[in-house]
């Protein structure tokens, strides 16, 4: 089987990616600085460096050494409300160091790469659900750094024929099915992850940002994907590039949105707790709803959400979180 180098293979995602290409017999390096990610999240299957996906030297010395065919490349900055306040962090830790990352690789010789990119640079969507072919105008600069590098791709093909395809998440949720890893971020803003630390009482109570959205319940609306249902995207991604599908960015959702009041009644539901809510104010740059368009992987990549029911979601991720109440420490 081919070698496969991961970046931020010790994240939330990338994780869960790295477990999913070990049981297909994948050979995988895994390569992350811990940043936000954990060393504890990284199966004994994968080899592990820890280091800077700008370091040019050590991403050399892992392709000649390990012969990497391809490249996941999950590393990034993936806070909203951080990218808004340090834009220029955002625009170089994420556009320009994956630049000469993916500049270095093809220096290596490794021109094929899945990309994480996110729902994020659609900005507010005039269509709903959203199609690959909707105007892409990201409303933050953590969108806007990811919809660069996506365009800086089709130059790359261009001029050394890079292969490459993005993967736009929408809200990536869930753990690992046997419980094993799951999501444990420092900086915790998802909700789903919220709502169960408060179901286990490391938090007051659930806020609920913006109840006047023009939504049934008046909540926002977002596609919540399973976390091992994106992993399988990946792998699926990877098969895709090594036929020679065409390049592109495909959407990874389940076409079906559920309400923030409809997340926390199934946690409710799930975890058989009471669930403190507040109403709150609006969190700024929050659209009413997000909701993908899934056609276009479902033909191109015969890739389907499997796991990906709010109650599957959120019975996986309360597993985790009971067993983990301090995540990886
Ligand atoms: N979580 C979501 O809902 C979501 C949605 C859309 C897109 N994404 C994207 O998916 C990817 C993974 O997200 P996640 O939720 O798993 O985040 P995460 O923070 O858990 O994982 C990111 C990983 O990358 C590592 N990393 C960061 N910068 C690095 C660098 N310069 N060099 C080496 N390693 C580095 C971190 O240590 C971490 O392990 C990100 O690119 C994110 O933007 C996430
Ligand atoms: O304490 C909270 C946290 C969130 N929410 C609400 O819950 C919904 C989901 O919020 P998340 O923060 O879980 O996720 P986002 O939709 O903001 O963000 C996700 O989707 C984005 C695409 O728009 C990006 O891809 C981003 O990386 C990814 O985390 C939003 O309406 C938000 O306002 C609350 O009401 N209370």
């Amino acid at each position: 089987m081919p070698t496969i180098l991961v970046s931020g293979g010790a994240g939330y995602i990338g994780s869960h990616t790295v477990q999913a290409l070990i049981e297909r017999a994948f050979k995988v390096v895994v390569l992350d600085s811990l940043i936000t990610g954990h060393r504890g999240a990284v199966p004994s299957q994968a080899i592990f460096y820890e280091g800077d996906i700008s370091d040019a030297e050590l991403i050399g010395r892992i392709v000649k050494d390990h012969q990497v065919e391809a490249v996941i490349h999950f590393a990034a900055r993936s806070l909203v409300g951080e990218s808004m306040l340090k834009p220029d962090l955002y625009f170089y830790e994420n556009t320009a160091k994956s630049n000469g990352f993916i500049s270095t690789l093809l220096r290596q010789g490794v021109n094929k790469i899945v990309f994480s990119s996110t729902a994020a640079t659609y900005g507010v969507p005039e269509e709903m659900p959203i199609s690959e072919s909707a105007k892409t105008e990201p409303i933050n600069p953590y969108g806007a750094s990811k919809r660069m590098i996506e365009q800086s791709f089709y130059w790359l093909e261009q001029a050394y024929g890079l292969k490459w395809i993005a993967l736009r998440y929408f809200n990536a949720a869930g753990a690992s099915l046997d419980g094993s890893i799951g999501e444990d971020h420092t900086s915790e803003t998802h909700l789903i992850p919220l709502v169960l630390k408060t179901a286990l009482g490391q938090r007051e109570a659930i806020s609920v940002f913006g109840t006047d959205y023009s939504t049934p319940d008046g909540t926002c609306i977002r596609d919540y994907i399973h976390v091992v249902d994106l992993a399988e995207a990946h792998i699926l991604a990877l098969e895709a590039l090594e036929k020679d599908l065409e390049s592109g960015a495909y959407n990874v959702g389940t076409g079906k949105g559920y309400s923030v009041r409809e997340v926390i009644d199934m946690a409710k539901k799930v975890t058989g707790l009471e669930i403190p809510v507040l109403d709150a104010s609006r969190r700024v740059g929050d659209p009413d709803i997000l909701v993908a368009k899934v056609e276009k992987i479902e033909k191109s990549l015969g890739w389907k959400a499997q796991h990906s029911d709010l109650k599957t979601i959120i019975s996986t991720a309360w597993q985790w979180h009971k067993c983990h109440p301090l995540g990886y420490e």
